[in-house]
């Protein structure tokens, strides 16, 4: 038996948790320190067991999963390397950068046991175990941050085992890590926030603007509703990488800027041919950080009922649809649904059984 340790069981852990619960050879141990959190993944047995204290978990465990805020990861590393850890144990965690926990693990002494970073690519703006789920790694990137000098062993034991996951395994060193994904990751969800932050300015003043607030803002702002703890420990973490890289978008507004006092017509052209380009030749159904879920979008004529009708096709072919959003539905002009869905299964069914029906889709 394989004993797993999850630290921290919220959406990340508890997601983990149930990819590996119920799998032949496994056994998951849950230990959280918020007793709110704790009753939460009891009730809905995302685990086998619940530790009574954090030594009972670490020192029982073959493979330790840390899933907690990025603020307290070094904490639980140093107090972990205290324990007397079962010879072979892998210890792994889940945070969002990865310099700081890699530099911590390589200062510490685990006697048998091995550190291995980790960093799996996909994630929602929700959070705690009540939005966790066994799909939610699915096709996405699974990064992990091995020391040069870690026993290969370990690192293909930790493998094998996130095959559970789904997820494709990806190897980066902890520092390119937080370079490149402080720039797709980190840096959009500070925009977002300042986004939705000065727009929620103006509507003090005017409530229209949430009014009249339609699928553009809607869409680059999702993420703004992400965990404040949790964010607030990426970003302090990822610190000096955030604050060259918000330089650099600096410079990228004050080109607009200077292109509308100018007049630059062909300029603003540009940049929406340019980013138009980059962004058409993103991997358009793997998920990672922009696609959290199966999704597709449906053009729908405006008239009444159609909505319906399509939750009910896809209902009588047994097609699970996991959310349905209209993007847009003035009176004028035709709307767009986004049908989202649990699986590249489901999502595939839908598009062929609504295409065959006559329904224009798109992704
Ligand atoms: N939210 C996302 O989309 C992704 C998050 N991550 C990383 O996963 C880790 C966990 O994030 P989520 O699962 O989203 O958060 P969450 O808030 O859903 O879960 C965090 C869990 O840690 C527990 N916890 C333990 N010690 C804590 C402490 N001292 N202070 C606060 N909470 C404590 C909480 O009770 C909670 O159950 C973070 O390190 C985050 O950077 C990684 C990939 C995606
Ligand atoms: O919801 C989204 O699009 C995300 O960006 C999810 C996410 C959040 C944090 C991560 O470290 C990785 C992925």
């Amino acid at each position: 038996m394989t004993r797993i340790a999850i630290f921290g069981v919220g959406l990340i852990g508890g997601s983990l948790a149930l990819c590996f619960k119920g799998k032949p050879g496994l056994t998951v141990v849950g230990y959280d320190v918020r007793e709110s959190s704790a009753a939460k993944y009891v009730e809905r047995g995302v685990v086998d067991e619940m530790a009574a204290s954090l030594r009972d978990a670490a020192e029982s465990a073959d493979v330790i999963f840390l899933c907690v805020p990025v603020g307290v990861l070094d904490q639980y590393v140093r107090e972990i390397s205290e324990l007397r850890l079962k010879s072979g144990c892998i210890i792994t965690d889940v945070g969002s950068t990865k310099s700081s926990v890699a530099r911590t693990a390589a200062a510490l002494r685990f006697s048998g046991a091995t550190f291995i970073g980790g960093h799996p690519m996909a994630g929602s703006e929700r959070s705690g175990v009540e939005a966790a789920s066994s799909h939610l790694f699915e096709n996405a990137f699974y990064v992990l941050t091995p020391e040069p000098g870690a026993p290969a062993e370990a690192v293909d034991r930790l493998s094998n085992l996130l095959k559970a996951t789904k997820a494709h395994i990806v190897h980066v060193n902890p520092d390119e890590h937080d370079e490149i994904v402080g720039a797709i990751s980190h840096l959009p969800h500070i925009i977002a926030v300042a986004l939705v932050n000065q727009i929620r300015g103006y509507n003090e003043t005017n409530p229209l603007y949430s009014v009249l607030a339609a699928g553009g803002f809607r869409d680059i702002t999702r993420i703004a509703s992400s965990d404040p703890i949790v964010w607030r420990d990426i970003l302090i973490s990822n610190r000096e990488i955030l604050l060259k890289l918000l330089q650099g978008w600096n410079k990228e507004t004050h080109k607009f800027i200077r292109m509308l006092e100018g007049k630059d017509a062909e300029g603003i052209q540009e940049a929406f041919k340019q980013a138009g380009a980059f962004r058409s030749q993103l991997p358009e159904r793997r998920k990672g950080m922009i696609h959290s879920l199966y999704e597709c979008y449906v053009d729908v004529p405006d008239h009444p009922g159609i909505i319906g009708k399509i939750a009910t096709e896809l209902g009588n072919a047994r097609i699970n649809l996991s959310n349905l959003q209209i993007i847009e539905s003035r009176e004028d002009v035709p709307g767009v649904l986004r049908l989202s869905f649990r699986t590249q299964d489901d999502l595939d069914q839908a598009v062929e059984k609504l295409s065959q029906t006559g329904h224009s889709v798109h992704f």
